[in-house]
C-alpha cells in the first residue's frame, strides 16, 4: 500500500481539510497520514474561528513522518499565512517527496477566509516552484494570475502563466463558471479537457480538497497525470452525485457508497 501525507488545516464539521482528505486517501485504497497546519472551527455554514499551528510543531509533525515513513505523495491544503507556508516549502525541499499536490486554499464554500491575503507573495514565490501540481479554483487562478477568468481561452492563457511561475502541472478548477464542470490541465506542453456533467446541488463542501486528495492518491498508485486527473473526476463526480444533506449550509461530499465498493 502507497503512503499518502495531507499537510491542511483541520474541519471539525468532517467535510473538507483533513478529515476529507483523510476518507478520499482511505476509499482509494492508500495509507493517509497528516499534519495539522491550522484548526478551524467550521460548519457547512460558516467559519467561526482559525487558530494557527504553531511553526514548531508543524515542523515537528513533518519531521516525524518524513523520519520514519516512505511517502509516495504529498497533498497541502490550506495553509494560513506567511510562517506557515516558509516551514512547509523549506520542509519540502528537504524531503524532497517524489509527488507534491498543492491545492491554494483562500476561502470556504460557506465563506470565510482561510488564508491571509498578505500571504499570497509567500504563495508564489516558495510554494508554487516547489509542487508537481496546483490546483486553483477559478477565483483563486484570479487572484493568483491577476486576470479575470470568463471563457476556456482565459483558462488556458492562465495556466500558462502558472506554469511560468514553477507549477510543473497546472489544474485549474472550473466549479464556479456555469455549464458543465469543465476542468483545465496543462503540463507545460499540452493542455487536456476534464468535463463532467454539473449535479444540482448545494452539497460541495470539500469538493476542491476531495479532488486534489484523490489526485494525490492516484499519483501515489503510480497513474500518470492525466489518468490521476481523469480518475480522481470520476470519484469526485460521484462523491458529489451521492453528497450528504449533512448540517444547514453546504453538505459534504460522500466517500463511502456503492459506486466505490464496486470499483
Ligand atoms: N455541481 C457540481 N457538479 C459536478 N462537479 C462539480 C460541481 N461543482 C464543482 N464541481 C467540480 O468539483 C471540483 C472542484 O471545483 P471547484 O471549482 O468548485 O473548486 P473549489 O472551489 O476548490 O472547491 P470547493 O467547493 O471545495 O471550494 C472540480 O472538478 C469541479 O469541476
Ligand atoms: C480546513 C479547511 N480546508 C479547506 C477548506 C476548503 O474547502 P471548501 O472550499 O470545500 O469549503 C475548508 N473549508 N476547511
Amino acid at each position: 500500500m502507497k503512503n499518502c501525507l495531507t499537510i491542511a488545516g483541520s474541519d471539525c464539521s468532517g467535510g473538507a481539510g483533513i478529515q476529507a482528505d483523510l476518507k478520499t486517501f482511505s476509499a482509494l485504497g492508500t495509507f493517509g497520514m497528516s499534519v495539522v497546519s491550522a484548526v478551524v472551527a467550521e460548519n457547512t455554514s460558516r467559519v467561526i474561528s482559525i487558530q494557527d499551528i504553531d511553526v514548531k510543531i508543524l515542523e515537528d509533525q513533518i519531521d516525524a513522518v518524513f523520519e520514519d515513513i516512505e511517502v509516495a505523495a504529498v497533498k497541502v491544503g490550506m495553509l494560513p499565512g506567511i510562517e506557515s507556508m516558509r516551514a512547509v516549502a523549506a520542509k519540502l525541499r528537504e524531503y524532497r517527496p517524489p509527488v507534491i499536490v498543492m491545492d491554494p486554499v483562500m476561502v470556504a464554500t460557506g465563506g470565510g477566509n482561510l488564508m491571509n491575503p498578505e500571504a499570497l507573495g509567500t504563495l508564489k514565490k516558495e510554494l508554487i516552484p516547489v509542487v508537481t501540481l496546483l490546483t486553483p479554483n477559478i477565483p483563486e487562478v484570479e487572484i493568483i494570475a491577476g486576470t479575470g477568468i470568463r471563457t476556456q481561452e482565459d483558462m488556458k492563457a492562465a495556466a500558462v502563466e502558472i506554469h511560468r511561475m514553477g507549477a510543473q502541472n497546472v489544474l485549474i478548477k472550473g466549479g464556479h463558471l456555469e455549464g458543465e464542470a469543465y476542468d483545465l490541465l496543462y503540463d507545460g506542453v499540452n493542455f487536456y479537457s476534464f468535463s463532467a456533467e454539473r449535479i444540482d446541488t448545494k452539497n460541495t463542501h470539500g469538493t476542491g480538497c476531495t479532488l486534489s486528495s484523490a489526485i494525490t492518491a492516484n499519483l501515489a498508485k503510480g497513474m500518470d497525470m492525466p489518468s490521476a486527473v481523469a480518475e480522481a473526476k470520476r470519484y469526485l463526480t460521484e462523491a458529489i452525485r451521492h453528497g450528504l444533506a449533512i448540517g444547514k449550509g453546504h453538505g459534504p461530499t460522500n466517500h463511502f457508497h456503492e459506486f466505490y465498493r464496486m470499483n
